[in-house]
């Protein structure tokens, strides 16, 4: 296979460029920096999901309206392109579909290869969609080839994102107490202590690498042949780990998407949801008070504009806020952004 440039490498625009956030910030890791100064709601840059990885979160009822790749709107009287396997996957064009395939679809069809249509199955019941698209991120790398040498993870070309295992992004989920309709209250122990809730917290961590250990498995069955170069990373007792950094890795740099088409407002409105990991986009550090923000184009839901919302001095880090427009509390804020994303309260 020709090695074709690989959207996981990050391309900086001119206007902004990847570095360590030195000083008191290190703990952030990298950070995105005006390379010059800025005005105010300024165009950064523009760009498109690694790998074209715009995906609907198991809505079967919105799936068949909108384009598996871009999320667009498919209108009745538009043509539609189908998966030439015909598992039933739409596209708004051919350009869609071979994109699609080129990065992932031609090994994760459910038709060419039944045993993913059950992992799809596994991820929904386990209500997770994150384990999609580490799944469609793993395949992307078919087209990639790995830096010379190390080990397989420092050789991916997502080594630089941050990567955490995807057990510490995660909060244990509390259930609600007042709610009696399933009759489970009983269950619920009440004034746990701090002992209690770490062996609880241990025990959820270890279910949760538990499950991950058997989607790896899984996983690594499905990309057997197609994915030599790097089946490694699924192989041996390192697998669970590989596979929860990746999951760690979507879950930290993933960004909503929606794809919102029909009349402005009212019940013709259509609405679709995905998640997308934007290369540079990525690179961005959160900030309350951004001097940044990320905006969309409903007709192109998976390209993002990263405008300033001020202007910006040269070197300056650019940030957003990773939770804008969210209707979340305060206190739901600080929880998110602590256990989602490990940044600390301020
Ligand atoms: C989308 S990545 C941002 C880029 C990341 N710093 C890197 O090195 O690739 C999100 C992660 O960056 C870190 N981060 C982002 N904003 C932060 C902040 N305000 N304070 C501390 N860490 C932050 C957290 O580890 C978070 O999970």
């Amino acid at each position: 296979m020709p090695c074709l440039p690989c959207g996981w490498r990050r391309q900086c625009p001119d206007t902004a460029e990847v570095r360590a956030c030195g000083g008191l910030a290190s703990s952030k890791g990298n950070g995105l920096f005006a390379t010059r100064s800025l005005v105010e709601d300024e165009l950064l840059f523009e760009e498109d999901p690694v790998c074209g990885m715009a995906m609907l979160m198991f809505d079967d009822a919105a799936s068949g309206r909108f384009c598996q790749h871009c999320l667009v709107l498919l209108r009745e009287d538009s043509e539609t392109v189908s998966c030439l396997q015909e598992c039933g996957a739409s596209y708004c064009s051919h350009a869609c579909r071979d994109a699609a395939k080129w990065a992932y679809h031609d090994v994760l069809c459910p038709v060419a290869n039944p045993r993913w249509g059950e992992y799809v199955e596994r991820a929904r019941e386990c209500g997770n969609e994150y384990y999609v698209l580490a799944a469609r991120a793993l395949a992307s790398l078919r087209n990639c080839t790995p830096a010379d040498d190390g080990e397989m993870w420092t050789r991916t070309p997502w080594f630089g994102y941050a990567a955490p295992p995807w057990w510490q992004t995660m909060k244990r989920p509390i259930y609600d107490t007042d709610d009696e309709s399933d009759g489970d209250s009983a269950s619920q122990p009440q004034d746990l202590d701090s002992e209690d809730n770490a062996s609880l917290d241990r025990f959820f961590q270890s279910a949760v690498r538990t499950q991950t250990s058997e989607m790896a498995e899984e996983l690594a069955a499905i990309l057997a042949n197609s994915d030599s170069v790097w089946s490694s990373l699924l192989a041996g007792p390192q697998a669970s780990e590989a596979l929860g950094r990746l999951m760690g890795l979507v879950r930290v740099n993933s960004m909503a998407i929606q794809s919102q088409t029909g009349g402005d407002s009212g019940d013709d409105v259509e609405l679709a949801k995905g998640m997308a990991i934007y290369p540079v986009t990525s690179a961005m550090n959160h900030d309350a008070e951004s001097n940044c923000y990320v905006a969309s184009n409903p007709s192109e839901p998976q390209r993002c504009y990263v405008r300033t919302r001020r202007a910006v001095a040269a070197g300056e880090e650019l940030c957003i806020d990773y939770l804008s427009g969210a209707p979340y509390s305060d206190e739901q804020r600080c929880d998110i952004l602590q256990h989602q994303y490990g940044i600390p309260s301020t």
